[in-house]
């Protein structure tokens, strides 16, 4: 089964996404990781005119080793990784990564912007969450100051908008909702409802496709 998750900032799939993995023992990827290594790379030529030649060796040459969490957290990171997702030529590096891991056998629980609509169109369940921009700045808010870091609101909420806003418009993306694909609003729901709601999608919609696949009933 490939369980795509999809959805904006800090909307929280990549907690559900990790959440269904081990709920239904798939391995997980978050594919925002790989934008933020190769972001992370090249932060030091973001002003250079040859950030974008920098940013396609930087995906071309990345390995996994370069996938370190602990340094890709950041506001300013998660900026520069949508500023390199917008060349086409870094997100055709990443993708067979991603596809490789949405295709591996047993199958794989993906999030990202495009795991619905590119990586994996053929998914199984593709879920799109959402939850407003303020609830979506104050939980990214609370998990910087669980980290022990200074927070300014006002600041990380536009960073947030401008991030969205980049990757709407990101003419290399596919950031949309699948129109297979499940929305599911967390604005109102903390994070045990929101991942049994994914759940029940999950279920909902593997049953769904096993009843399909029953043969069709005769009326006498
Ligand atoms: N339903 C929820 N209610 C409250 N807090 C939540 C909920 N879902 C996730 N969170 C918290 O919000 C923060 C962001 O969640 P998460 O990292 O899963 O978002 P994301 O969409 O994967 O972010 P990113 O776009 O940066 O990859 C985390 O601290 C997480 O614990
Ligand atoms: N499949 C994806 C995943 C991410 N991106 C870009 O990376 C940025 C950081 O992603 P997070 O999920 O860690 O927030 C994101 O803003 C996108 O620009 C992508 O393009 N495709």
């Amino acid at each position: 089964m490939i369980i795509a998750v999809d959805g904006p900032a800090a909307s929280g799939k990549g907690t559900l996404a990790s959440g269904l993995g081990r709920h239904y023992g798939l391995p997980y990827l978050d594919t925002g990781l790989l934008y933020r290594a190769v972001g992370r790379a090249v932060e030091a030529y973001e002003a250079s005119d040859d950030f974008e030649q920098r940013a396609i060796a930087a995906a071309l040459t990345l390995d996994e080793a370069d996938i370190e969490p602990e340094y890709l957290q950041s506001s300013k990171i998660g900026s520069l990784a949508s500023k390199v997702a917008v060349i086409g030529a870094v997100r055709s590096a990443l993708f067979d990564y991603q596809r490789d891991f949405a295709t591996q056998e047993g199958g794989a629980v993906l999030d990202g912007r495009d795991i619905g609509t590119k990586i994996a169109p053929e998914a199984d369940v593709k879920l799109f969450i959402q939850a407003d921009s303020k609830s979506r700045m104050e939980r990214r808010a609370r998990q910087f100051e669980a980290r022990g870091q200074a927070v300014d609101r006002y600041a990380l909420y536009h960073q947030i908008e401008e991030r969205d806003a980049r990757d709407m418009l990101n003419p290399n993306g596919g950031f949309y909702k699948a129109d297979d694909a499940h929305l599911l609003d967390t604005t109102l729901l903390d994070i045990e409802a929101a991942l049994r709601a994914a759940i029940a999608i999950v279920d909902g919609t593997m049953a769904g496709k096993a009843g399909s696949l029953e043969a069709p009933r005769k009326k006498l």
